[in-house]
């Protein structure tokens, strides 16, 4: 990999694009394969990328495809597809891609990197990632980073040097040695999203309703219980180290929308993934965020109610139920 490797978006939808977008902007070959929908927009618009800070760039020029043909000549490979849909689609590139090439998952979820190893583990080198970064498609070829934060892969040789060509910028990758703590800190984090996609309200608007920050903060501490029984230790994530994310989410009005949600530079537009998955009717990845945790506690004998009646909540507004108001939904969850 002497030269800048060769990049391959596979899934590419709102995460794809950003990163793919901002590391062909950066100058690496970038190839994006993803749905005809998104193709023929690109194809009309280009693709336009821009964040919270008021940045924008626009790529006239995409490879923006629906088919894994041009896989066998990629470097890398960067998977963004949702949780259910990782197991099919590394079997897809399994029988493309070149033996030796790296993936790297920035997915959601804790399971998604082992899931690779699974079915690639003999064939692809198995990064795991992490986007810690909400990205809303906006129509029109437009891509926008919501939310402040640094992408993370782990610490290797060539993500070392992928971070080096990528160089800063809203896309730029950082490196750690502890993935699987860094995905079970973004898992508790992910809580918010099934109580945002439940809210139908956005970020900033779900947030700042103290009875919706209850319902999260109760799941996540009851997240906290868990792993503390598996013994597993989540490392932080943005600004909050992970044992005070209940006391900051869970604080009062008055302290929490005027230090920590101005801080947090959370764009007035942004909204959960899964809450994009519930407006579009897509299955959401419950079953991989609040439901990784409920068949934690079962593994250990123990329970995990706020996480367990989450989870009925989002089948149920799957199913097409209404979004819930503040009171209704902690009275709901919490029972008091
Ligand atoms: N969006 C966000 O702000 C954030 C998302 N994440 C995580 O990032 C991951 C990606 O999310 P997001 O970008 O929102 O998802 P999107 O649904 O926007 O993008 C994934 C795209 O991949 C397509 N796809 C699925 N299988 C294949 C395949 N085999 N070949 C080609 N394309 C395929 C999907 O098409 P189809 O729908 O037809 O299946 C979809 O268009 C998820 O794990 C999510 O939780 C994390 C942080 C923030
Ligand atoms: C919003 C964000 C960044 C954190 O919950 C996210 O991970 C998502 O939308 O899936």
């Amino acid at each position: 990999m002497a030269e800048l490797p060769k990049v391959a978006i596979v899934g590419a939808g709102s995460v794809g694009c950003f990163i793919g977008g901002c590391w062909q902007a950066a100058g690496l070959p970038v190839s994006f394969i993803g749905r005809e929908k998104l193709a023929e927009d690109i194809r009309a618009n280009g693709l336009t990328l821009s964040d919270y800070t008021g940045w924008q760039t626009h790529l006239p020029d995409v490879d923006y495809r629906t088919d894994m043909a041009v896989i066998g000549e990629c470097d890398i490979i960067v998977l963004t597809v949702k949780s259910a849909d990782t197991a099919a689609t590394a079997r897809e590139i399994g029988a493309r891609s070149r033996k030796g090439a790296t993936i790297i998952s920035f997915q959601n979820g804790v399971g998604n990197a082992d899931m690779l190893r699974q079915e690639l583990g003999d064939w692809l080198e198995i990064v795991p990632g992490m986007i810690p970064y909400n990205v809303a498609y906006l129509g029109g070829g437009r891509f926008h980073k919501g939310v402040a934060g640094k992408l993370f892969a782990e610490d290797r040789p060539e993500t070392r040097r992928l971070a080096q060509a990528i160089g800063d910028g809203p896309a730029a990758l950082s490196l750690s040695r502890d993935m699987l703590g860094l995905a079970w800190g973004k898992l508790l984090i992910n809580l918010n999203n099934a109580v945002n996609a439940l809210s139908g309200r956005t970020l900033l608007e779900e947030l700042s309703e103290h009875d919706y920050r209850r319902v999260v903060a109760a799941s996540q501490r009851e997240g906290l219980r868990i792993l503390r029984r598996a013994r597993i230790k989540p490392k932080k994530v943005g600004a909050v180290a992970p044992s005070l994310l209940p006391l900051v989410i869970g604080s009062p009005d008055w302290l929490f929308n005027k230090l920590f949600l101005k801080a947090w530079k959370i764009d007035e537009r942004a909204r959960s993934s899964m809450a994009d998955d519930l407006a579009s009717g897509r299955k959401t990845e419950i079953d991989y965020i609040n439901g990784e945790l409920v068949r934690l506690a079962d593994r250990l004998g123990t329970e995990a109610p706020v996480n367990k009646a989450i989870v009925g909540l989002i089948r149920w507004a799957e199913a097409g139920a209404k979004p819930w108001e503040p009171t209704a939904l902690r009275r709901e969850v919490l029972k008091r």
